[in-house]
């Protein structure tokens, strides 16, 4: 038996790291997917090939254990685990985990893949158990640059397991989406994934890839929006690797230091995310160019409050520097500290201008692209 899906990256118009301590946020996703193919050996050659192996292609990286030798290290409590009641793993389970993570010899350079090769265990033995299968990955997101990678992977692979459990496994063309109750869901369960990643995520990432669209994200409730302008981005990868978990506590530390200075800082953002939907949703005979002059000065505000949070980088400055020269604003999406930076394209700009800006930011070494902005959420494919 075999079940593909994908789930996309995002990009946070407003909002990042605030979201984390209660204020609003708002994201997008983007048309930017990470696919998960999972298959299942026949029972007659499952009792000859008893190992779980995930493969990620683009890395050319194997990782695989015997269902066994899982079942040996990875506590299995009856009481509290089901596929059906997402549930969070305990510092006990991830420990024993980390423990098959290390047996992999992961390259010293790749590291960083720990944490989501633990996700990954531990997201297919809740909700698939401790049965063989082949799971192989492929992502078009860069790892750890700010675009919701993190959330995609545990969103496509949380889709893949569950849609292996609905019984109507009718062969459809195309990629089609999940039922709201599944959607919830994988949601939760990506949740507990990016737990593992992100150490205290708010839960914003996993949301919008798994539903789609634009969303308003406020304390786990969930506003979809709907846009009533063309919103066009320039993303620029500045390359600088960073991982969001270190950010996210290194602002939380702030945060004990200065509480109330941060919660100002906070009140800010959630008043610029209000007022960024409400631009966005807005139906008013308000021209297009006055909105986008709107959402410029309210990225420039967010951008100075992320920048006394303390997760710029002198690459997003150097971004920020770059394109303002061509009168155009920018500023850091998802945790920072480098990643990457979102340029606002307004209607009115022309094509050589983005052209020679592009030119300029790749000439340090940056990545320019565009992506189409609130697509699809989670989808599967049998
Ligand atoms: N396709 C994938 N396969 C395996 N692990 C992945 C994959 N994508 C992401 N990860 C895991 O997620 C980590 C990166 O997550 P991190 O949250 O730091 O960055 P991000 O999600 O790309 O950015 P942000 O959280 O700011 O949007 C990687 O180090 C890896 O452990
Ligand atoms: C930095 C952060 O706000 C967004 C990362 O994309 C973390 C989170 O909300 O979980
Ligand atoms: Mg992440």
């Amino acid at each position: 038996m075999e079940v593909k899906a994908r789930a996309p990256g995002k990009i946070i118009l407003a909002g990042e790291h605030a979201v984390v301590h209660g204020s609003t946020a708002v994201a997008a996703a983007i048309d930017l997917y990470t696919y998960v193919t999972l298959r299942f050996p026949l029972q007659a050659a499952a009792e000859n090939n008893d190992r779980l192996t995930l493969q990620l292609k683009d890395l050319s990286l194997e990782f695989s254990w015997s269902v066994s030798r899982l079942k040996e290290v990875i506590p299995f409590d009856s009481n509290t685990s089901s596929p059906s009641t997402p549930a969070s793993c305990s510092g006990e389970t991830l420990k024993s985990i980390a423990v098959l993570v290390e047996e992999q010899n992961i390259p010293e350079e790749k590291i960083w893949l720990s944490s989501g090769i633990s996700t990954f265990l531990w997201l297919y033995t809740s909700i698939r158990g401790f049965n063989p299968a082949t799971v192989i990955i492929t992502t078009e997101l860069p790892y750890g640059s700010g675009l919701g990678s993190s959330a995609a992977f545990c969103v496509a692979l949380t889709s893949a397991l569950i849609a292996s459990s609905i019984s109507d496994k009718t062969h459809r063309e195309g990629w089609c989406s999940l039922d709201e109750t599944n959607l919830e869901l994988l949601n939760k369960w990506a949740f507990e994934g990016e737990k593992i990643i992100h150490g205290k995520p708010s839960g914003i990432d996993n949301t919008v890839s798994a539903y789609g669209n634009m969303i308003k994200f406020c304390s786990g409730e969930i506003t979809r929006l709907q846009s009533n302008m063309p919103l066009r981005m320039l993303i620029t990868n500045t390359k600088v690797g960073r991982n969001t978990k270190a950010l996210v506590s290194g602002v939380s530390e702030r945060t004990v230091r200065h509480p109330d200075a941060m919660k100002s800082v906070f009140n800010a953002v959630d008043s610029i995310s209000k007022e960024l939907a409400a631009i966005i949703q807005s139906k008013d005979q308000i021209s297009v160019t006055e909105k986008e002059e709107s959402i410029k000065e309210l990225m420039e505000i967010n951008q100075g409050l992320l920048q006394s949070m303390g997760v710029s980088h002198s690459s997003i400055d150097t971004v920020i520097r770059t394109t303002l020269k061509h009168k155009l604003t920018s500023k850091l999406t998802g945790a920072g500290g480098g990643g990457c930076v979102l340029t606002l394209l307004p209607t009115v700009v022309s094509g050589t201008v983005v052209d020679k800006a592009v030119e300029e930011l790749e000439s340090y070494g940056f990545q320019c692209f565009t992506a189409s902005i609130g697509g699809n959420g989670a989808e599967i494919c049998f």
